[in-house]
């Protein structure tokens, strides 16, 4: 089993400290729902996990049967707020590409088809240009390439924010389907979504990691839970 493992991770923009020493380990087989104020530091973490962003102290690893090694790029996929695709390829060849360029990481042989279908993407839409894709339909078309790369580690943030309800349910499932293969941490505000997919808990509040306690995920004092610490604080790590 996998696990990425953050220790005293500082990260701060010139005087701003966003991170401040903080640790946590996410195992493999786990979704972890992130939760946290505007402007905690959500991003700025996975980006720190993705090599977008370089942190100041600290370490991010990843543990593979016991041996605890650094990140490569080829470890993470990540599955941005406002998707990055090359907006002037169609769906469909957008799929093709990234299978073709991707053929030695992609296992099986299914096809573009099958993947823009897992999309939950009409026909009709394949052979729009990605330009003219909502953004939900961006949303879509980019998890399912994170997916096809099947990663030990998969980032989402702010995932279900703009797809509709059968999307999301869809979307939902395509990310529950996932999680023995992968650590899945996903940011959210929508609690409701959080309470529905996690398998645990992470807060970000005053740029330190916690859990939420003995609080069930899903009990009625769940919300409650969560409202008093990212209003109070909370002091320690886990
Ligand atoms: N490139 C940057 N340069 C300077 N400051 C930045 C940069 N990126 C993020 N920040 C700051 O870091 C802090 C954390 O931002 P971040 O986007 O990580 O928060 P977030 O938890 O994802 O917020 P939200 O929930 O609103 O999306 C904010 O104060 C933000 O202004």
């Amino acid at each position: 089993m996998n696990k990425l493992v953050v220790e005293q991770l500082s990260k701060s923009f010139d005087e701003q400290n966003v991170l401040e020493n903080t640790s946590f380990t996410f195992e493999q087989g786990k979704i972890y729902g992130m939760l946290g104020r505007n402007g905690a530091g959500k991003t700025t973490f996975f980006d720190c996990i993705a090599q977008d962003e370089q942190y100041q102290s600290g370490s991010i690893e990843l543990v593979q049967d016991g041996d605890s090694r650094d990140l490569t790029p080829m470890d993470v996929s990540y599955v941005h707020t406002e998707p990055n695709l090359p907006l002037f390829l169609t769906g469909y060849e957008f799929i093709s590409y990234f299978l073709e360029v991707n053929k030695n990481r992609v296992a099986g042989s299914l096809d573009a088809k099958y993947y823009l279908n897992l999309a939950g993407l009409e026909e009709v839409d394949w052979n729009k240009l990605l330009k003219d894709y909502s953004q939900g339909m961006k949303t879509k078309i980019q998890l399912v390439a994170s997916l096809v790369l099947n990663t030990p580690i998969l980032l989402l943030d702010e995932p279900l924010t703009t797809v509709d309800v059968i999307a999301a349910h869809e979307m939902k499932k395509l990310i529950t389907d996932h999680k023995t293969d992968a650590i899945i941490i996903f940011s959210t505000h929508i609690l409701q979504l959080a309470q529905d997919i996690s398998d645990e808990i992470v807060l970000l509040h005053q740029k330190r990691f916690s859990g939420v306690g003995d609080v069930d995920i899903h009990s009625s004092e769940f919300e409650n839970e969560v409202i008093a610490r990212l209003a109070n604080g909370v002091e320690t790590d886990v």
